[in-house]
């Protein structure tokens, strides 16, 4: 049997993974609610044949432990292994073999990433014990963020808290990287685009000549746009409020924006935009009046950063799939030139503008797995 490329993805709520061999797809696996009650792993083939579906334990290594069945069952034997790991600090700006040195200063980052780089730690030791012979590359959601001027990334804080790496790093670069791959076909190489990739975790990006030049994230994946679980752009105040007013704690004020805020703490119902958008409850339509709103703001800061917009594009799970939400941005957006196409838009795309529209709004599919496979390829060759 050939051996596979494992592409594994670790987000904030699933772990998405790939296997491929010689370049092309022959699964592709995906376990929701990793880590919590209710978890489940589905396994397709490359066509959508389903090769198993089952439930998985409550703990993240439960999930990597049932990857790796899934995988053997299905009699996929990895041969290597790409991680997407969300944090790289400022030391990692490309592909990285993972040695126990790289895995260790991985492990610092946890604070900063405290969603993410566990569940990616969890999987890559789960590989080190089943499979020690194979080798394991890291492709970091920070990397295509490191060549932005030092302006996008400085906070207004003392000199000293940059130079020990308190700044803005930026995240779902592989989502971007892949999204910067499809702009030439559309006649956007040179182009200053802003790129919203809504999904679990939400972030916009001003790609100017296919190079990131701001992003709405900063030191963690905390800042920016309000997410399913985390509230985006907030007055550090509030956090002061909460220690002196509430007395909580370090550990009680991550909880509190990494998994109450957001969608799920502002409609008290949920995380997940589906159930919002199909709710009646006052609270869950403005949850998603939010989400919108904040949109627009930032693609209008972006658009600032790179001294205008030519193009906009909607990406990842709600940005794919929702015509709802990308209404709802793109007619606040209208004062910048975006008119929307109706039609286009609940047909799903590629375009979502009118022909006589001054500025053009896109949909695409993003594939942080495929960007990883592409990424690692040259180490591994
Ligand atoms: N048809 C849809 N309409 C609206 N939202 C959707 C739709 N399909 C998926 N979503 C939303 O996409 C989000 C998940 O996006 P995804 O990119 O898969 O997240 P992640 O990779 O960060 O886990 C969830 O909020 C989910 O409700
Ligand atoms: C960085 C981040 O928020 O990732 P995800 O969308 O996978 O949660
Ligand atoms: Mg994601």
């Amino acid at each position: 049997m050939k051996k596979a490329l494992i592409a594994v993805n670790a987000g904030s709520a699933t772990l998405k993974f790939r296997a491929y061999q010689d370049g092309a797809l022959v699964a592709r696996g995906l376990i929701d609610r990793m880590g919590m009650a209710g978890s489940t792993l589905t396994l397709c083939a490359a066509d959508g044949a389903p090769l198993a579906q089952h439930a998985v334990g409550a703990s993240r290594e439960a999930a990597a432990a049932a990857m790796l069945d899934a995988l053997g069952a299905a009699g996929i034997t990895p041969g290597a292994v790409v991680h997407r790991v969300v944090h790289g600090g400022g030391v990692y700006t490309d592909a990285t073999e993972i040695t126990p040195e790289v895995r260790e200063t991985l492990a610092r980052f946890i604070p900063l990433a405290p969603l993410h780089q566990p569940a990616s730690l969890a999987v890559i030791d789960a590989f080190a014990l089943t499979h020690p012979e194979i080798r394991q590359i890291a492709c970091f959601d920070t990397a295509f963020h490191a060549g932005q001027d030092t302006l996008a990334t400085r906070f207004g804080i003392a000199r000293h808290w940059h130079d020990e790496g308190v700044r803005a790093y930026g995240f779902h670069g592989l989502s971007y990287a892949a999204i910067t791959r499809q702009l030439p076909l559309l006649g956007l190489a040179d182009a200053r685009v802003v790129v919203c990739h809504l999904g679990s975790g939400a972030s916009a990006c001003a790609i100017r000549a296919g190079q990131s030049a701001a992003s709405s994230m900063g030191l963690s994946a905390l800042e920016g746009l309000m997410m399913g679980t985390r509230p985006g752009h907030l007055d550090p105040e509030v956090l002061l409020y909460w220690q002196e007013r509430h007395g909580m704690d370090v550990a009680a004020i991550r909880d509190e924006l990494y998994k109450r805020s957001g969608l799920l703490g502002v409609s008290g119902i949920s995380a997940d935009m589906r159930e919002l958008l199909a709710s009646r409850q006052p609270e869950a339509a403005e949850a998603v009046e939010l989400f919108c709103y904040r949109v627009a703001r930032e693609v209008a800061s972006l658009a600032a950063a790179m001294g205008g917009v030519d193009a906009l594009v909607f990406t990842a799970g709600i940005g794919e799939r929702s015509p709802e939400i990308r209404a709802r941005v793109l007619s606040r957006l209208a004062w910048l030139g975006f008119a929307l196409d109706t039609a286009a838009n609940d047909a799903g795309g590629a375009r979502l503008t009118g022909e006589d529209s001054p500025r053009h709004a896109w949909v695409l599919a993003t594939d942080e797995e495929g960007e990883m496979a592409l990424e690692a390829a040259p180490l591994l060759a």
